[in-house]
């Protein structure tokens, strides 16, 4: 039921709405699945890969703005999804959703999005809402799309305020594996130039990864298995002696949702045994930073976070600047680091932590995203480090 001393909508016809904890409204006409969803909202700058971005766990509980105005066009396709269920909770979107033109395209953007059961907004001045994150940081919000019209700002309001926030919420256990499985899929092969299923398969598996799954996408566990590497995907409570137990020539942490602190309540004891074994471990964004609190380092809410694939990062040790895809709102607190621990990549936007090593071991991690799905590809030399450093473990 509508709330008669609710604020009318400006829009005529508005079937959708994004209502913040402080009451701000944005009006616009929904698209995908007739729900509401409650999460923080955040910002992605990335010109391409909607899909990817949708379907990264690590995406779960928050909804997501699309700064880039033309979202859609290229339609939907099985082969871009980095998991099955999106754990995202929506999308924001300047424009209006067009007619998809690809030879990818397999179906509209409203019609997977009803599928997967996300609701998603157009016709928001997102230039205004991203200078709003920016500004105040990420905001809850509630996102209604409702056909009829009947949009409960109050309502709405009452549910974004009453939201707890990110901070404190392991949300990886959510969407981790729950069974150990192999993964043996190689990554796209453009020679196919996408007309069919392009994906290979490992044939002589050179090393044996475990990968922990905080929330891994699919992209990262086909660049491991294309450097050589039968992957082992364990959920993320899985113990250091389980982990070693499958006899592993290296460890893999993979990106996840949520605060890492909450998550390592339960994962860190277990790191630390890791790093203790000697065996070569790589870690990848919530990866990076549950093995920065297992060093014993703090890590701290950002303010607006990093999400985008357009990310300077500079790596100290080569002097190279590689432009990065980045999705996280936590980060490594630097004061915090121990002796024995170097910073081996730093944002050009911020200066923040964004790599570490462990001296004397063959341990490191980076806070954003090598497989870069989507994003320049810049960073795949990071799965062939941890090759390496297999190679000189063996
Ligand atoms: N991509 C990720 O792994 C995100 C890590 C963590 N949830 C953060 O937001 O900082």
């Amino acid at each position: 039921m509508t709330d008669p001393s609710a604020p009318a909508s400006p829009l005529p016809g508005a079937t959708a709405a994004l209502v913040l904890a402080d009451g701000t409204v944005f009006w616009g006409r929904g698209l995908g699945a007739a729900v509401t969803r409650v999460g923080e909202v955040c910002f992605n700058t990335s010109m391409s890969g909607y899909q990817e971005i949708l379907t990264d766990p690590s995406y779960a509980g928050q909804i997501i703005t699309f700064t880039f105005p033309h979202i859609g066009n290229v339609g939907a396709n099985p082969n871009d999804l980095e998991s099955t269920t999106p754990a995202s909770l929506g999308c924001v979107l300047r424009a209006d959703v067009t007619d998809p033109s690809n030879y990818r395209s397999q179906r509209h953007l409203d019609d997977w999005l009803k599928s997967v059961d996300l609701p998603g907004i157009a016709g928001v001045d997102t230039r205004r809402l991203t200078r709003r994150i920016r500004d105040l940081g990420a905001p809850s919000g509630a996102l209604c799309h409702a056909p009829d019209g009947a949009i409960d700002v109050a309502a709405l309001q009452k549910l974004a305020a009453e939201w707890p926030g990110l901070e404190g919420m392991d949300l990886a256990k959510e969407v981790s594996c729950s069974q150990t499985y192999i993964w043996t899929e190689t990554l796209w092969d453009f020679a196919d130039d996408g007309r069919s299923d392009g994906f290979g398969t490992l044939a002589e598996p050179k090393f044996h990864v475990v990968a922990v799954d905080y929330g891994a996408k699919r992209n990262i566990l086909r660049n491991l298995a294309s450097q050589g590497c039968r992957v082992t995907v364990v959920p993320a409570s899985a113990t250091a002696d389980e982990i070693l137990g499958h006899k592993p020539d290296g460890v893999f942490l993979a990106n996840g949702p949520g605060d890492p602190a909450a998550t390592g309540v339960y994962a860190v004891p277990e790191l630390r045994r890791l790093i203790d074994s000697g065996v070569p471990m790589f870690g990848i964004c919530l990866g990076h930073q549950m093995l920065a609190l297992a060093l014993g380092a703090k890590t701290e809410k950002m303010h607006m976070g990093h999400r985008g694939a357009n990310h300077p990062v500079k790596d100290l040790e080569t002097g190279k600047v590689e432009i990065t895809s980045q999705n996280h709102g936590f980060v490594v607190a630097e004061g915090s680091l121990p002796s024995g621990v170097t910073v081996t990549h730093r944002s050009l936007f911020d200066g923040t932590v964004e790599g570490l090593k462990v001296d004397g071991k063959p341990v490191f991690s980076v806070q954003y995203h090598p497989e870069a799905s989507p994003g320049p590809m810049d960073s795949h030399y990071l799965f062939a480090r941890f090759r390496e450093l297999m190679e000189r473990n063996a």
